[in-house]
């Protein structure tokens, strides 16, 4: 029997990849996306397409009703942390009101299995490093917030309504499909990586480095990169986790190996062969010196076995999508 999966943020970053994994799986697809920040042009056409709102009861009504689904996997939300310091009610109404009305509608509809994509921004500055999946949650800004709510909410719906659920708490996703046909595209793009391959291209003059005096070996902020087809083999591994009748639980996940954004930057000329230039600009705000995963739990419970175990490799394909789609997605 074919399992259907809706993936909600199916026209994104994360999950386009997402969807491709589930296809090539051979999974039933539906995706929901709102297109306000994914792109019509990443939607998958071997998968059924449902454009609106997860907010929208109606529109949610009528794809539960029309599909049947055996589990979601969650990856609708805003996800820029300065934007959300400074509209933090556009964040809580996009991805804490969307998760109640899905999470209405699955339980009304008899879906039993959520998959829901969190955050290491739910951790705040962490107490320790490498951060494990049951460390201390303390967020410093209001998308980590708004993530940590949802997974608050999972967990008394889970015992309300038996609603099982994985939280995967991503550190830094990056990276494309290897053959660069589908990649990440965010407007405006934040992202470290992205930046660094539009200045090697020089869409960008030069990449600012937000800060080099934090406590860490060459003063940049170090970071786990983590690549998104890894991550969605996680997803896939936790839907097959929850069907076997296992407990909802949180799981991080990362690589275990941290890169300064110096570091990124020397891998990524290597890459490009070109000399993109940088210089040194006050810190951001809001970035903690370094966040690596402690992803143990997520290998031993779930299986998962993360492909991409040299930065090199995950800046390779990101490279390949920029070099495939210079302006990215065209809609
Ligand atoms: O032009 C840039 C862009 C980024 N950076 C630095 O590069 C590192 C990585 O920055 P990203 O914006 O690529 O990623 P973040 O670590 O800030 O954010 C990621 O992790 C967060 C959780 O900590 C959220 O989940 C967020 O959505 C996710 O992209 C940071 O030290 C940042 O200061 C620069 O120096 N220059």
């Amino acid at each position: 029997m074919t399992t259907t999966i809706m993936v909600a943020g199916g026209a994104g970053y994360i999950g386009s990849h997402m969807v491709q994994t589930l296809l090539a799986e051979n999974y039933d697809v539906v995706i929901v996306d709102n297109l306000s920040t994914g792109h019509r042009q990443a939607v998958n056409p071997q998968a059924r397409f449902y454009e609106g709102d997860t907010r929208d009861r109606q529109f949610l009504e009528k794809v539960f009703s029309q599909e049947k689904i055996t589990a979601v996997i969650h990856m609708d939300a805003f996800s820029i942390v300065p934007e959300s310091v400074q509209e933090p009610l556009k964040y809580f109404d996009n991805n804490v009101i969307g998760m109640v009305t899905l999470l209405e509608a699955m339980q009304k509809h008899d879906v039993h299995y959520i998959i829901f994509s969190s955050t290491a921004a739910t951790f705040g500055n962490p107490t320790k490093i490498p951060v494990g999946d049951t460390d201390p949650q303390d967020p410093i800004n209001p998308y980590g917030e708004s993530k940590l709510i949802m997974e608050y909410m999972m967990r008394w719906v889970d015992q309300a309504y038996g609603i099982k659920f994985v939280a995967l708490r991503y550190f830094n996703a990056a990276g494309a499909l290897a053959d660069g046909s589908i990649g990440e595209d965010h407007r405006p793009e934040t992202h470290l990586i992205p930046i660094i391959l539009r200045t090697a291209v020089g869409e960008q003059a030069e990449l600012k480095i937000y800060g080099d005096d934090y406590q860490t070996p060459d003063g940049t902020n170090i970071r786990d990169y983590v690549h998104v087809m890894d991550l969605t083999q996680a997803h896939l591994l936790a839907v097959q986790y929850l069907q076997a009748g296992q407990a909802s639980t949180c799981f991080n996940l990362g690589s275990s190996t941290g890169f300064s954004v110096k570091e990124i930057l020397q891998a990524a000329r290597k890459i490009t062969g070109q000399p993109i230039p940088a210089q040194v600009a006050p810190r951001r705000g809001g970035d903690p010196d370094i966040l690596i995963a402690d992803n143990t739990r997520a290998k031993k419970i779930l299986g998962w076995k993360p492909r991409y175990d040299n930065v090199e490799d995950i800046i390779q394909t990101a490279w390949n999508w920029k070099q495939k789609h210079p302006q990215g997605y065209q809609d």
